[in-house]
């Protein structure tokens, strides 16, 4: 140490130890600045930096070397060995790379602190070699323990010094790593010349390859001056590139706080170099050290918590691994409620990239708008897809002896009550229907509604025809039992297709179009039951359809005819009135009596059409009859909820010029069972008009008696079953004894229809009845024939 000492104090001239201090310092503070540069490069421009950087380094260590061998007195007789001088510098530059290298290629602070080792190491070979290149008179012996110190000295503090320069790149950590380094460079410099001792020989004589300390000074002030312009470059690219960084830093971090997902980014060894504060807020890591972090670290703090489930070691190797193998995976993981997809996306050179993204509310939206798509938005039950769906799963999951069956249910009459009682009430009804549905089928069975007032149950795995049979029957009872909604009394009936699978169809559209097919039975059969599908009735389905066709041609082709029918006075014998009855004169079938379509064409609305043409044609008939005969005509429940009833009325009238009062219309109970307003507004209004209302097939509804309050009725048409059992069946004669009896008192004329012998007739006199009908005086004829039927009382020839 004393000896160091006094190498610096007495042997060293200070202004040059100063001069070599500063070109070292600059020299160190340019590697220092470079080696930041290499380490912030990827690819082959890391290369380049460390070049650059070795260098620096390995002329800074050079430069300062040579100006403080200038410094050093005894050096001043002397002269360099050229080659060896040379090969100093060389081993400057290439040992400084080698240890910048493996510095730079590493984050491990180890890998760092050896890179930072061989560059002192480095450093100690240029300053032996540059010794070795000294020639004097005299000869140069060395302590070895101050060797060694020399040596330690500059491994130790270069070391030191990368390993500060790597832990930040910041203005503090690059001062500290400058010193550092300076330090290395400096007291390894004097320590190795505080082991020199020299014995003087003048027989040691200076070679011819040698260069004297004056060039030697100006080689060194070149070298300095090289390292100052490098440096300076450097300093300046190094700027330029922080100034770039720091923009594009800020840039970085904007973007990456402002994302709506959760980033963070993984080196190899699965920790954390970077995140954003929306994937710390996302999984809750807010409050604990994250940066630096291995991700499994994190994973087993919050498993400690008891945030984390699973096996963190295993799902940790399996996100390595991915990213290892190059494999972009998809999770979408359950935090804290919340639902999170994650991407993990490898990077380049090892590590991976994760996003985080919140898809709660997408699922929610996604599960919403599945669910809008598959079910009925009024009752929530499924929906025709859902149903369709059901019923393929069913098939497939039937086994061989499973039987399914497919219901499908339509209600009676339901456009009726949301016509008259409003939609509110028509929906309330449904969800009604929809709810006795859900409760009455069995557990394993489906409910869904189809549209409309049309439902379908599929009944899965029962043995036998009789469940679907009794599953049918039980709901029939249960919806039509009476609905209380909004204090209305609402009572509606259903009917019921029924088919069954495998004998009727083995894929959901065939047994769906057989369950229709035998709804359509169930209606055409009274509706309020239910029917099973049997063969035959597509065929039934088919002609009908071609009867729809037929007919439709036939009011463009005026195939219809109106025939009449006489009603005599029961006391006089004295026809007062013709019935008109609707006739189509079928091209090829002849005669067609209305039974046969004036169902379908109710059904198909064609009946507005058809009534129009039977009013129009017994206007105008009735005009050429005597004017105490008057006409009656039928009318259709469609027809009065056609808005325009009474302006055909007053058009037929209008046309015929035919006396209101002439003219009878006839309607049954099924037009008041629509019972809204609207009805019994337009019976005024004909009735103000001058025109009188029937109550036609009396006795065959339900509560007949009750129409008779609901409206005045001029006349009261006796239903021909009771006419026809008069003599056999004693309450059909209390019945006519009770309505001709209602007649007398109420002032209203009763007819009695189907009139077929003079028994019949005499009974009905004897009871008071006011007119009679029927076969005993005629059957309905052509209007030709009016005059003939006048003149004769009986004409049982048939029409
Ligand atoms: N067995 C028997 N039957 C008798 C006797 N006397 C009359 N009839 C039949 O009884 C039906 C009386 O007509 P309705 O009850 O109004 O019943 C009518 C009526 O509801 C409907 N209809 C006929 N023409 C029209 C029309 O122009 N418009 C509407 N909406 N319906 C009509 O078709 C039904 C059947 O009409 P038609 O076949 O002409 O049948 C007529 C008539 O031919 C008898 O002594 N014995």
């Amino acid at each position: 140490m004393y000896q160091v000492l006094y190498c610096l104090t007495d042997e060293h001239d200070w202004r040059l130890v100063a001069l070599g201090g500063a070109v070292c310092l600059l020299a160190s503070a340019a590697a220092i600045s470079l080696f930041h540069r290499a380490r912030a490069t990827q690819g082959p421009g890391r290369l380049a930096w460390i070049s650059l950087d070795a260098a620096v380094s390995g002329c800074g260590v050079w430069a300062t070397h040579f100006i403080a061998m200038l410094a050093y007195g005894p050096g001043g007789a002397g002269a360099y060995n050229i080659p060896i001088t040379i090969l100093s510098l060389i081993l400057a530059i290439s040992i400084t790379f080698v240890g910048l290298s493996v510095a730079v290629s590493s984050a491990r602070p180890v890998w760092i602190v050896v890179g930072g080792a061989i560059v002192g190491g480095g450093v100690a070979a240029m300053h032996y070699t540059g010794m070795a290149a000294l020639e004097m008179p005299a000869r140069v012996d060395w302590v070895g323990s101050t060797v060694t110190v020399s040596v330690l000295l500059g491994a130790v503090f270069a070391a030191f010094a990368l390993f500060v320069a790597a832990r930040r790149d910041d203005l503090s950590h690059a001062l500290g790593a400058t010193v550092l380094l300076t330090l290395a460079i400096v007291a390894h410099h004097f320590t190795a010349m505080g082991a020199v001792l020299l014995t003087p020989d003048p027989t040691l004589a200076i070679s011819g390859l040698s260069i004297p300390p004056a060039s030697m000074s100006f080689l060194t002030a070149s070298a300095a001056v090289a390292i100052i312009a490098i440096a300076l470059v450097a300093a300046l690219l190094d700027r330029r590139a922080k100034g770039e960084l720091g923009r594009q830093q800020l840039v970085l971090d904007s973007a990456l706080e402002n994302m709506s997902q959760g980033l963070c980014m993984f080196d190899a060894e699965g920790k954390i170099i970077l995140f954003n504060e929306r994937y710390a807020s996302m999984l809750r890591r807010t409050d604990i050290a994250l940066t630096g972090r291995l991700l499994v670290d994190v994973f087993r703090e919050e498993q400690a918590k008891g945030q984390w489930l699973g096996d963190a070691d295993e799902f940790f190797a399996r996100l390595v691994s991915d990213a290892r193998e190059g494999r972009t995976t998809t999770d979408v993981v359950n935090r804290f409620g919340r639902s999170i997809r994650v991407v993990n996306q490898p990077m380049q050179g090892g590590g991976w990239v994760a996003t985080f993204e919140d898809i709660t509310e997408w699922l929610e939206a996604q599960a919403k708008i599945s669910h809008m798509a598959r079910h009925d938005a009024l009752t929530g039950l499924p929906n025709r897809v859902l149903f369709h769906e059901q019923l393929e799963q069913g098939l497939h999951r039937a086994k061989s002896d499973d039987q399914l069956a497919v219901l499908c249910l339509d209600l009676d009459h339901f456009k009726d009550i949301n016509d008259s009682l409003g939609h509110p009430i028509g929906d309330a009804l449904l969800k009604e229907v929809g709810r006795r549905l859900k409760a009455a089928v069995g557990d394993g069975d489906t409910v869904a509604r189809l549209g409309g007032d049309e439902f379908a149950v599929v009944q899965i795995g029962r043995s036998e025809e009789a469940a679907a049979r009794s599953l049918a029957g039980r709901l029939v009872e249960v919806i039509s039992a009476p609905y209380e909604i909004d204090d209305h009394q609402i009572v509606i009936g259903v009917s019921i297709g029924i088919s069954l699978s495998p004998q009727d169809g083995s894929n959901p559209d065939e047994l769906l179009k057989n369950a229709d097919l035998a709804l359509y039975r169930a209606k055409a059969d009274g509706r309020g039951t239910y029917r099973f599908f049997e063969t035959g009735m597509d065929a039934r389905a088919q002609a009908r359809r071609l009867l729809e066709m037929d007919l439709r041609a036939a009011v463009q082709r005026d195939e219809f005819q109106a025939y009449y029918q006489p009603i005599r006075d029961v006391a006089s014998g004295r026809v007062v009135a013709f019935e008109a009855l609707l006739r189509w004169n079928h091209p090829q079938r002849g005669l067609i009596a209305p039974i046969s379509f004036i169902p379908l064409a109710e059904e198909t609305g064609l009946i507005v059409q058809l009534g129009e043409f039977v009013l129009r044609s017994a206007c105008t008939d009735a005009t050429s009859w005597p004017d105490d005969i008057d006409v009656a005509v039928n009318l259709s429940p469609v027809q009065f909820k056609s808005p325009n009833l009474i302006a055909s009325v007053t058009s037929a009238l209008a046309a015929s010029g035919l006396s209101a009062n002439r003219l009878e219309l006839e309607i049954t109970e099924s037009v008041l069972l629509q019972n809204s307003e609207a009805t019994l507004t337009t019976l005024h209004e004909l009735r103000a008009m001058g025109v009188r209302i029937s109550l036609d097939d009396f006795g065959t509804g339900y509560s007949s008696l009750s129409y008779l309050r609901s409206f005045p009725f001029d006349k009261i048409k006796i239903d021909r079953s009771f006419v026809s059992e008069l003599a056999t069946r004693e309450d059909s004669m209390a019945i006519i004894r009770a309505v001709t009896g209602l007649g007398r008192s109420l002032g209203i004329v009763t007819t009695a229809e189907g009139v077929e012998n003079d028994a019949q007739l005499e009974l009905l006199r004897r009871e008071g009845c006011t007119q009679a009908q029927g076969y005993l005086f005629s059957k309905p004829r052509p209007a030709s024939d009016v005059a003939m039927m006048l003149e004769r009382p009986r004409l049982r020839a048939s029409a």
